[in-house]
């Protein structure tokens, strides 16, 4: 284990217990979410990272599980030092609804028959695992998300929790992905599960009691699969034409190429941990995935609000980086601050799960945080001038605040009240916030510079300013702690 790893780690389960009403209209009354987390969630729930995993990836997304021999999926990326810093942020990731890995999905057991679902779970999209994602994040009562990051599958997820959650996070980094699947995606898809459906022990997807699984239709479908998030160079690079141990080809049906069977081994191992159902339901999902509307991305994604980085590979041919200049274009027509970095590779589409250097560099460079917006709490209690002290008092203790802004019926910053001014009624004997709270107030403005405004903080002793806009509108706060806690 390498000291920059989160070290020994455990997934988690969370139980929704209420129903989820999917996009097909069909419900699903008990799900349960596999999660992992790193890191430590502050005190204002500000720092948290969703990140999603791609189509056969899972929760353990870094750290060791006891006894495995390879770290979780994302370990180049995220702990102590790296780009996705778990000493300064908390680092959620879960399994996918529809998933083999915890998270409900076809090979759980149906309430309604007390066995696996198999073809009886309700087709899936990527707008239901975001669902099933945000109850999981509210469940921890976080109301916005540092950012949210994921790669091919995963970006689709980060693409759709952008138009479909716009205020609930502050910067987003859909990598390696597409605003909607094209024909030759589908049409890859198609023959993975095609592979599936020809293979006798699928049996319509009832093959968990008869104890034969579908290994070869599914093996079939990851090497076909598997091609396709390679490139031409690095199969050259990595195989070349060599043979795989013999000295000369032997003219029968046999493994004659390295390639051959190195294929061969991702399909045999892919079938001990993934569930052929899932592999149906998960790939039906990323077809479906389409956010344009009224045939434009434009359209599809004018709710975006927060900030972007897209990254794309330059050898992916599966996700290539066309599509991902067409989100960066569709983006800017709307005005989102976007910025893109393509990542220089002969790996193909699963270069993002590979390029460390490239990828820690960009993701850093992007979640450093260098204006007041980046850090600041938004959905901030605030209250009216004419209230009394109790109501102050209640809504620190019901908020955990020590800090609130006093404004008027139109939201403008007129005074703030601490838990300061609190004791000095007490001193007083008023009971009107009127009399106690403080009127010379400093505030600062979204795109002042962190650095601008801690030097403000630290010169007149403050620990929170409200966030205002020209108008001097509430916007949000900030505080010290926030402060030191992300920029480490
Ligand atoms: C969010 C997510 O995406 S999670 C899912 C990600 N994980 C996967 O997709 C797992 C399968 N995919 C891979 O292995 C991917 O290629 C990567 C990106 C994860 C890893 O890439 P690389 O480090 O370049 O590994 P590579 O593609 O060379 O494969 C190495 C494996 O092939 C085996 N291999 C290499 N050459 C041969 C050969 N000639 N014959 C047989 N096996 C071979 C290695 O022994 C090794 O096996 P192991 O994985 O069981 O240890
Ligand atoms: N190889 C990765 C990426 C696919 O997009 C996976 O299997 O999830």
């Amino acid at each position: 284990m390498n000291k920059e790893s989160v070290g020994i780690v455990e997934t988690q389960y969370y139980d929704i217990n209420e129903p989820i009403t999917l996009d097909s209209g069909k419900t699903l009354e008990k799900v349960t979410v596999a999660y992992e987390t790193y890191g430590e969630l502050n005190k204002e729930k500000t720092n948290a990272i969703l990140i999603c995993h791609a189509l056969t990836g899972d929760a353990h997304a870094a750290g060791w599980h006891e006894g495995d021999r390879k770290p979780g999926w994302w370990e180049i990326v995220i702990g102590p030092g790296k780009a996705l810093d778990t000493e300064k942020f908390f680092i959620i990731c879960s399994n996918v609804l529809g998933g083999c890995k915890g998270t409900t999905g076809p090979s759980s057991i149906n309430p309604e028959t007390g066995k696996q679902y198999g073809l009886d779970f309700p087709v899936i999209t990527i707008r239901d695992m975001v669902k099933v994602q945000k109850k999981l994040v509210d469940s921890f009562g976080i109301s916005q998300l540092y950012a949210i990051i994921g790669g091919s599958m995963g970006g689709m997820q980060v693409l759709d929790w952008m138009v479909t959650y716009p205020a609930m996070m502050k910067k987003a980094v859909p990598i390696a992905t597409t605003g909607l699947s094209s024909p030759q995606q589908i049409a890859f898809n198609e023959v993975g599960r095609q592979a599936i459906f020809s293979d006798p022990n699928w049996n319509n997807g009832n093959y968990y009691e008869t104890g034969k699984i579908p290994e070869n239709g599914l093996s079939l479908a990851r090497m076909i699969a598997h091609i396709t998030y390679l490139s031409d160079e690095s199969m050259d690079i990595k195989f070349g034409r060599d043979l795989q141990d013999k000295e000369e080809i032997s003219y029968d049906f046999s493994i004659d190429f390295q390639v051959e069977s190195y294929l061969k081994h991702q399909g045999e191992t892919f079938v001990k941990r993934f569930d052929a159902n899932s592999y149906l339901f998960i790939t039906k999902a990323v077809d479906l995935f389409d956010l344009s509307v009224n045939d434009s991305l434009i359209d599809g994604l004018k709710e975006v609000e927060c900030k972007t980085e897209v990254i794309s590979v330059d050898s992916d041919w599966l996700y290539p980086t066309e599509q991902s200049t067409e989100l960066v274009t569709a983006l800017n027509v709307n005005n989102v601050e976007v910025s893109f970095s393509e990542i220089k590779s002969n790996y193909g589409h699963d270069a993002f799960l590979l390029e460390r250097g490239q990828l820690n560099h960009i993701l850093s460079k992007f979640l450093s945080s260098s204006t007041v917006e980046d850090l600041m709490m938004e959905k901030i209690a605030t209250i009216k001038a004419d209230a009394d002290v109790q109501d102050a008092a209640k809504l620190m203790l019901d908020k955990h605040v020590t800090h609130i802004p006093v404004v008027t019926d139109e939201n403008k910053l007129i005074g703030i009240v601490t838990s300061w001014d609190l004791s000095k009624s007490i001193a007083t004997n008023s009971n009107q916030l009127i009399d106690i709270m403080t009127t010379t107030v400093k505030y600062c403005h979204a795109d002042d510079t962190i650095e601008e405004i801690a030097r403000q903080m630290r010169k007149f002793d403050i620990s929170c300013l409200p966030v205002v806009d020209e108008d001097m509108a509430v916007l949000g706060l900030i505080t010290t702690d926030q402060i030191s806690n992300l920029l480490g």
